[in-house]
């Protein structure tokens, strides 16, 4: 990927991240939402993948085959809220490898509590991290540079929601990971939310609020 920011445009994605933004949208809607919404942001985050040919014989004649090349991915996420993203990827890649890590933001600094630290052997794979929300970037600056210290070298970034400040910040740190999302936002908001945004992520997502 030659961009360090991709914002998918597809009139499938804005529009279910508009109920999404809602919020009348219950947490099963909005559970189910991310879900596809996953699912499409993932075909422009796999775009560069590499591939190479299998010979194989269709019910007509052999031809080789393009077959996705090199070791297994890994999908890596950034708990809790990254689990809404996770699943419906893991639908289209089912051979990915996962790995969690388990960040929250404390609400005075917003910088990121580290809880948990679990992955599979990263060298040598494509990396793709996912978290729905990246807002001062904190946390995905942090989960990305533990990766780094972990083995990875080929990563790339995938959120729901974006601020400007998150961006900017995930720039500053790892200039080297792509990052792909449904919306830039306009900023955040004193208490570190994204605004317009769509609240917390993890609490629409499994109800805690
Ligand atoms: O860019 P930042 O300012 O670091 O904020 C983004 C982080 O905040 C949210 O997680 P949260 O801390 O609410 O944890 P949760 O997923 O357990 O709800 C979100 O899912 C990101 O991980
Ligand atoms: O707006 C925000 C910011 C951080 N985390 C969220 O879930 N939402
Ligand atoms: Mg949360």
């Amino acid at each position: 990927m030659t961009e360090h920011l991709t914002v998918v445009r597809h009139p499938l994605v804005q529009h279910k991240l508009s109920h999404m933004r809602d919020a009348t949208t219950p947490t099963p809607v909005f559970r189910q939402l991310l879900r596809e919404v996953s699912q499409l942001l993932a075909y422009e985050v796999t775009r560069d993948m590499a591939l190479t040919t299998r010979r194989i014989d269709t019910p007509l004649q052999a031809m080789d085959a393009p077959v996705l090349d090199g070791p297994e991915p890994a999908l890596i996420s950034i708990l809790r809220a990254g689990n809404g993203l996770l699943d419906g990827i893991l639908e289209l890649m089912p051979q990915a490898r996962v790995g969690f890590v388990g960040l929250y933001r404390d609400e005075a600094t917003l910088e990121p509590v580290k809880y948990y630290f679990k992955v599979p052997p990263l060298e040598g794979r494509m990396v793709f991290v996912v978290d729905p929300m990246l807002a001062t970037g904190n946390s995905s600056a942090a989960a990305v540079s533990m990766l780094k210290e972990a083995g990875a070298v080929n990563l790339r970034f995938l959120c729901l929601l974006a601020a400007p400040e998150g961006v900017a910040r995930m720039r500053a740190a790892h200039p080297d990971v792509p990052i792909v999302t449904a919306a830039l936002d306009a900023r955040l908001d004193a208490r570190g939310y994204i605004v317009p945004g769509l609240g917390d992520a993890g609490d629409r997502m499994f109800g805690t609020k």
